[in-house]
């Protein structure tokens, strides 16, 4: 079973570098903790203090009650998948995936045996266990890890960009089985990703670093639908921003204006930020699925006059702008569509699956902004 993991005011520095400030966080037994952020805000650092490879500046590391702040990280039990914690060069894959369980003494014997064969299956490698890590190729040797990590049922795992050097096919595979053990085993996983979607489809909590702080931590729904920084919105997940002018700020709304289009914003929208004056600038946050395309104007190729839908006073929340071009992204296709009133902003929408004829490259489009999904952030 998992474990309580809490940090309390830890903080680390490299001569005069903050690595990591004043840091708070609680990761409840069984839970699944991912932290993303940019190259360099602090995430390798935070992981090694929590597994013990380096000491915190200040502040203390508690698994469960126990204070482990000084113990030595082979003393914490906690299971790690770091790069700097390689394999054991010497060591077949089996023997590597096996030395956790002989480190604790448990007796060799069929049950033991039986949980490495079940490790070796999990991670595709029974047909390699007898191989050396130098015969085998850098994601072989990533599955190693994980399967070394996970073979003892540690009560913590920290896992440092586990899936890294692995192929998408394979990745989402181990994704799914990380995550199926980990619930199995009830394990507490503190995950540090360089890939967002990995982090939002694993996780039951998402921190967010920046320069050494956690600047939002929540769950993936919370972090999308309501993040507390511009920075979050643009870091978790895809949004466009629409420079913008307060006109009008009452207790029930705000009205902002963009270009020749005025929108009414509910102010539970305005995330963090005191109710802005009139006249101040401010950025809109408008995810690409919540632009929607007026389907009625979408080709100008169709016959329609897209360009009386500017001066229609009964469309709120109305841009006309011209397809740039169409991404393809799998299932779902992106429109880059560039702002007619404002050149120089370029908005991604999707387009719903049920839009039967694309629009095509210099196409005029008509987008709509439903005034309930639009965020406000400052827009200095
Ligand atoms: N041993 C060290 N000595 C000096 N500075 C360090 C050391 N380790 C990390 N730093 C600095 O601390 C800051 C945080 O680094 P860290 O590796 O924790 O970031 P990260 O978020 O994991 O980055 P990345 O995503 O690139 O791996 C950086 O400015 C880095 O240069």
């Amino acid at each position: 079973m998992g474990q309580q993991l809490t940090l309390r005011h830890v903080q680390k520095k490299y001569g005069p570098i903050w690595a990591v400030q004043d840091t708070n966080l609680e990761v409840k037994a069984g839970e699944f903790v991912s932290i993303v952020g940019p190259s360099g805000s602090g995430k390798t650092s935070l992981l090694t203090m929590i597994a013990g490879f380096e000491a915190p500046t200040a502040g203390a590391i508690f698994v469960g009650s126990q204070d482990v702040t000084s113990l030595a990280p082979h003393r914490r039990n906690i299971g790690m998948v770091f790069q700097k914690y390689a394999l054991f060069p010497h060591m077949t894959v089996r023997q590597n995936i096996a030395f956790p369980l002989k480190m604790r003494r448990l007796a060799e014997g069929s049950a033991v045996n039986d949980r490495i064969n079940a490790m070796l299956d999990l991670v595709q490698l029974g047909a390699l266990q007898n191989r050396y890590p130098h015969e085998l190729s850098g994601g072989q040797q990533q599955r190693v890890a994980v399967a070394r990590a996970l073979v003892f049922d540690p009560p913590v795992i920290l896992m440092d960009e586990p899936l890294g050097a692995l192929d998408k096919k394979l990745r989402e595979s181990m994704q799914i089985e990380i995550k199926q053990i980990q619930e199995r085993i009830g394990a507490t996983v503190i995950y540090v990703t360089h890939d967002q979607e990995e982090a939002l489809t694993m996780s039951d909590r998402v921190a967010v670093m920046r320069g050494g702080r956690l600047e939002q931590v929540g769950t993936p729904i919370e972090l999308y639908k309501r993040p507390r920084s511009a920075f979050i919105a643009d870091f978790v997940g895809s949004i466009n921003f629409i420079p913008g002018t307060v006109c009008q700020t009452s207790g029930s709304s705000l009205t902002i204006r963009c270009g020749a289009t005025i929108l009414e914003i509910c102010p539970t929208n305005m995330l963090d930020m005191q109710p802005p004056e009139n006249g101040s600038p401010v950025r809109l946050g408008v995810r690409p699925e919540h632009l929607e395309i007026e389907t009625g104007s979408v080709n100008s190729r169709n016959g329609r006059d897209t360009t009386s839908f500017r001066s229609r006073p009964d469309v709120p929340g109305g841009f006309c702008g011209t397809v740039e071009t169409i991404v393809f992204a799998g299932a779902s296709r992106i429109a880059l569509i560039r702002v007619d009133a404002a050149s120089d902003v370029v908005l991604r929408a999707s387009l719903p699956a049920q839009l039967g004829e694309l629009p095509e490259r210099g196409a005029k489009v008509s987008l709509r902004i439903a005034p309930d999904t639009a965020l406000v952030f400052d827009g200095h």
